[in-house]
């Protein structure tokens, strides 16, 4: 057959991305034409409502809530429209027709990523997504494709925008919450539900995404422990910077004895660590590979152009791979490892706890720490608390040494019911050091 000169382009969706999809595809037309070999035409945007008002870049003419007929008219179909249906069933139609498949949704990935590659390979037609995971920062591909020889061990990053916004602006500018969150909506990075982004649903997404691609194994979203950052602080975050640490929603995903290990929560990061120093929207994330060392990635990893820009790097690949024949690097999931339990984790506690302020007590936490097998790293006493003699309580913030996640809890649960203890005011991770 001979090569296509014109490959048919179906939009679905005409939110941030997808209008800056649509700018790409437009600006950069004679550019793609050339790296792909083929025109690529964009045949159709569907939306929700044709009637409302849209950047000039959007062609009207071409508007449809058709998104069943769209599909049926394409060769590479750009999802874009995000939430599980009618996206996964767009995909799979698509798929079944003999279309190839950008999209950009994680929800849907992580969910049921394995029933969207696995029509893929019945079909022969390619399904990518490197925008689902980390903005425009390429890591699909590398985890998928340059460390394919090689054994990935851990994954550890910042793979939340709107997070990593929020948390940001309330340290670095003593911001409220919900008024950083207002923000980074209208920044175009926040999910059309934000609680998925603060909850840590997302990050929990792109979790199972990169751990399923880094370790060839089956990692869903229910696999991922999940917390997020809606009981973080401006307390926390001060308490953060006394104690040399920034709080950073992260996302864990190693291989341990036990099986794969997959959480995403907040933690308490030391400020010389390279994750502290990643502001805003952007993200970050080390790879440690057996032979390769340890690599970090960066940049943008919300917003409509940074997106946009990962998106019209598969649907060149995709092109391409109309335009010569064959197709990527697939998914493989041969190892099949189990999920640890969440209980097994190595990590680090710091807890700051309320005490009646007299002799003994600190002697008495320090024997529940030793009794459960936790080591201390550090004590210290909130300075403005010491003065405080007319109130009779103290403040304590205890860093612990590296321990089994249950054997932490247990600690602050039996901390809490000494008589001696009047609250556990927080308990955070402290993960990077
Ligand atoms: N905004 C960002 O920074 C990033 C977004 N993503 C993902 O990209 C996708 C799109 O995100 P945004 O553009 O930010 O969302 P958005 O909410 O701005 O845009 C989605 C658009 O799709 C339309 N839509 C939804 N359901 C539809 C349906 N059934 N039929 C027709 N149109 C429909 C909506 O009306 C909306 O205009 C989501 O899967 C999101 O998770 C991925 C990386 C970054
Ligand atoms: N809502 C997401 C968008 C990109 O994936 C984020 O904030 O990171
Ligand atoms: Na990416």
């Amino acid at each position: 057959m001979p090569a296509p000169t014109a490959l048919r382009v179906a939009l679905l969706g005409c939110g941030v991305v997808g209008t800056q999809v649509v700018r790409l595809l437009t600006e950069q037309a004679d550019d793609l034409t050339s790296r792909v070999g083929a025109r690529l035409e964009l045949v159709g945007i569907a939306v929700r409502d044709t009637s409302i008002a849209r950047d000039p870049v959007v062609d009207p003419a071409l508007l449809t809530q058709d998104a069943d007929g769209l599909v049926a008219r394409a060769d590479i179909v750009i999802e874009v429209m995000g939430g599980i249906e009618p996206a996964r069933s767009l995909i799979l139609r698509a798929v079944a027709s003999g279309a190839s498949v950008v999209t950009a949704n994680k929800a849907l990935l992580a969910e049921d990523g394995p029933t969207l590659y696995h029509a893929a390979d019945e079909a022969g037609v390619d399904v990518y997504y490197e925008a689902a995971v980390a903005g425009a920062i390429p890591l699909v591909r590398p985890v998928r494709e340059s460390l394919a020889g090689d054994r990935v061990e851990r994954v550890l990053g910042i793979v939340n925008g709107t997070t990593n916004y929020v948390l940001d602006q309330m340290s670095a500018y003593g911001m409220g919450f919900d008024e950083a969150v207002a923000q980074a909506q209208e920044l175009g990075y926040a999910e059309a539900d934000p609680t998925a982004d603060v909850e840590g649903y997302d990050a929990a997404a792109k979790a199972a995404i990169l751990a399923s691609l880094a370790f060839h194994t089956r990692v869903t979203l229910d696999d991922v422990s999940r917390e997020g950052i809606t009981s973080i602080t401006a307390d926390d975050v001060a308490w953060a910077a006394k104690t040399g640490h920034v709080i950073k929603l992260l996302a864990i995903c190693e291989v341990t004895p036990d099986g794969v290990s997959a959480r995403v929560h907040p933690a308490l990061v030391p400020l010389a660590h390279p994750l502290a120093g990643v502001r805003g929207a952007f993200n970050a994330v080390f790879i440690e590979a057996e032979a390769a060392g340890e690599l970090m990635f960066y940049g943008r990893g919300a917003g409509g152009a940074p997106t946009a820009s990962a998106v019209l790097g598969d649907v060149v690949s995709v092109a391409r791979h109309r335009v010569l024949g064959g197709r990527g690097p697939v998914e493989s999931s041969y190892a099949q490892l189990p999920i640890a339990s969440p209980s097994s984790t190595i990590t680090r506690y710091q807890v700051r706890i309320a005490v009646d302020d007299r002799l003994g007590v600190l002697a008495q936490v320090a024997q529940l720490l030793a009794e459960n097998g936790v080591s201390i790293e550090a004590v210290r006493q909130a300075p403005e608390s010491s003065d405080d003699g007319s109130t009779g309580i103290a403040h304590l913030v205890i860093t612990t040494h590296s321990a089994a996640e249950s054997a932490l809890a247990a600690t602050v649960a039996a901390i809490a019911d000494l008589d001696a203890v009047q609250d556990v005011t927080s308990v955070l991770r402290v993960e990077g050091s």
